[in-house]
C-alpha cells in the first residue's frame, strides 16, 4: 500500500489549479441512466471515485468515452452513454467502496422501472444510513423491499409518479436521488428541506440541459415536473469546493501565501469567514482567491458543521488540524456524523492537543507539530495529517493514501509546486 512522506516546517508559496468537484461529478455521472442519449462531462477530476462510478455505469450498461488531457475544464471530458439498461444490479463490490453508488438508484428506477443495489453499510465515519432515499422513492410509487443485503426497488407499472416528499433531516445523496427518479416521474414532485449544496444545484443545472423542469434551484424547496425522456447534453462540473478549501487550509497551517485557481470564492463563505476570523487575509480574484498567512499568528476559531451554507463537515478534520498550530483554544462541533473524529488520535501522535466531548473537540493550540507515523481513516481524515504533517517539524508517514487517492488528484504534485517536500512511497 503506498505511502506519503512528508517533510515539514516551510511556507506554501504559489498556484494551485482546483479540479472539478467529486461529489458533484458523482452525483450528476448517475444521471446517464436517465437517458438514451450521451451525456457529456467536463472538468471531470481524475479520481479512484470517479473510475469506480464510471465502471459502475458500464456495468448498468453506459459505454464511457474518456479523455483526460494535462489541461483542466474543457480537455477533462467523459462522455457517458447508456442506450440501454445492461443490468440493473450494482453489486455489494462496488457499493462498499463507494457509497455514492446507491445514486444510480433513483435514475434506474425511474428509467427502467426496477433496481437491485447493494446496501452501503456504515463506514467510518458514521452507520449513514440510506433510510431517507428509500422513503423518497416509495413516496414516488416505488416499492422497496430489502433482501440479502441489497435493496430491491420496483416502480409501479405506469412508471413513478410525482408527490411531495418532506425530508425530516437535510440528506444531499437522499434529495439527488429523489431529484433525478422525479425528472421521469409522472405530474409533479416539490421536493421540501432539500439539501442546498452547491453539488445539487450543479445536478439540477445538468438535469436541466438535458430537458428536465425543476425550478427552485439553489433552494430547499424544489419543484420537478416529470417529462417523458430526457435528451443529450453537455455539462461543466463546477470547482470542487473542499479541495479549495482543504489548499487554502494548507497555505494557513504552513502560514504560506497560495492562490487558488480554476475555483470560486462563493461556494466557501462559510470557511472563508472563518479562515478571514484567525487573522489570515483572503483576496478574491476573477478565477479564485488567495490566501496569505505570512508572518502571522493565526487565533483559534471555533467552529460548527452544518448542512450548507454553513461550515462543511468535509472540511471539519483539515480545520482541525490548523486549529492544532492556532494561537489559543478553539471548539470543533461535528453535527452532521457521529463518528468524525477518527483524526484527533493520529493529530494527538503529532503532538496535537485535543480533548473530545460528545459531539465537540476542544483544541489548544501548539506553536509546531512534530513529524510522525500516522494513519488515513478515511478521505478527509488523510487530508488533514497532510496538512498537518506540513507545519510539522521533521518527517511525517502517512500510511493507507488510498482514501486520499479518493478525492484529491495529484496532491503531491500540487503541493510540491508550492514548494512542499512531498513524496509517494510505492510498495
Ligand atoms: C458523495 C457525496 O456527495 N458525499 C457527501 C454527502 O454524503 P451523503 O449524501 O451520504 O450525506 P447526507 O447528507 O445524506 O448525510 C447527512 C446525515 O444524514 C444522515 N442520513 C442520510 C441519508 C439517509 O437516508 N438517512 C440518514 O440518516 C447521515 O447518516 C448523515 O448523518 O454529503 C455529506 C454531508 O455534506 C458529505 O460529508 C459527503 O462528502
Ligand atoms: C465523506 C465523503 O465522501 P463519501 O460520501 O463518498 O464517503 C467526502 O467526500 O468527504
Amino acid at each position: 500500500m503506498d505511502r506519503i512522506s512528508i517533510t515539514g516546517g516551510g511556507p506554501l508559496l504559489g498556484d494551485i489549479t482546483i479540479g472539478g468537484a467529486k461529489n458533484a461529478a458523482l452525483a450528476v455521472m448517475p444521471a446517464c441512466l436517465l437517458t438514451d442519449a450521451p451525456l457529456t462531462l467536463t472538468n471531470v477530476p481524475r479520481l479512484a471515485d470517479i473510475e469506480s462510478m464510471t465502471s459502475l455505469l458500464g456495468q448498468h450498461g453506459a459505454a464511457a468515452d474518456a479523455s483526460f488531457g494535462n489541461g483542466s475544464g474543457e480537455s477533462r471530458r467523459l462522455v457517458l452513454h447508456a442506450r440501454t439498461i445492461a443490468s440493473d444490479t450494482a453489486p455489494y463490490d462496488i457499493v462498499r467502496k463507494m457509497r455514492a453508488s446507491v445514486l444510480v438508484l433513483g435514475p434506474l428506477l425511474a428509467r427502467h422501472g426496477h433496481a437491485r443495489v447493494s446496501l452501503p453499510g456504515g463506514c467510518a465515519i458514521g452507520t449513514r444510513p440510506v433510510d431517507l432515499h428509500l422513503k423518497a422513492l416509495e413516496a414516488l410509487g416505488a416499492r422497496i423491499e430489502l433482501q440479502g443485503g441489497y435493496i430491491e426497488a420496483t416502480a409501479p407499472p405506469g412508471g413513478l409518479v410525482g408527490a411531495e416528499i418532506v425530508f425530516p433531516t437535510v440528506t444531499v445523496g437522499g434529495t439527488e436521488n429523489a431529484l433525478m427518479a422525479a425528472t421521469l416521474a409522472r405530474g409533479e414532485t416539490v421536493i421540501e428541506n432539500a439539501a442546498r449544496e452547491p453539488e445539487i444545484a450543479d445536478l439540477a443545472a445538468c438535469l436541466t440541459a438535458m430537458g428536465a423542469r425543476i425550478e427552485g434551484i439553489g433552494t430547499n424547496t424544489l419543484r420537478v415536473t416529470g417529462v417523458p425522456a430526457l435528451h443529450a447534453a453537455t455539462h461543466a462540473i463546477l470547482p470542487d469546493r473542499i479541495e479549495t478549501g482543504t489548499y487554502a487550509l494548507a497555505a494557513a497551517i504552513t502560514r504560506g501565501c497560495v492562490r487558488l485557481r480554476n475555483t470560486r470564492a462563493d461556494l466557501l463563505h462559510a470557511v472563508i469567514e472563518a479562515l478571514e476570523e484567525t487573522g489570515a487575509t483572503v483576496t478574491r480574484h476573477d478565477d479564485g482567491f488567495m490566501v496569505d498567512a505570512r508572518d502571522r499568528a493565526l487565533v483559534g476559531v471555533d467552529v460548527m458543521t452544518k448542512p450548507y451554507p454553513g461550515f462543511p463537515t468535509d472540511m471539519q478534520a483539515q480545520w482541525m488540524a490548523l486549529m492544532a498550530t492556532a494561537e489559543g483554544a478553539s471548539m470543533i462541533t461535528e453535527s452532521i456524523f457521529e463518528n468524525r473524529f477518527m483524526h484527533v488520535p493520529e493529530l494527538a501522535r503529532m503532538g496535537a492537543d485535543i480533548n473530545i466531548h460528545g459531539g465537540s473537540a476542544i483544541v489548544r493550540g501548539r506553536s509546531r507539530l512534530s513529524g510522525a507515523e500516522v494513519m488515513a481513516t478515511d478521505l478527509r481524515a488523510s487530508v488533514c495529517l497532510v496538512l498537518a504533517g506540513l507545519a510539522a517539524e521533521g518527517e511525517t508517514t502517512i500510511n493507507r493514501v488510498y482514501h486520499l487517492d479518493r478525492g484529491y488528484e495529484t496532491v503531491e504534485e500540487k503541493l510540491a509546486a508550492c514548494g512542499a517536500t512531498i513524496a509517494r512511497l510505492r510498495d
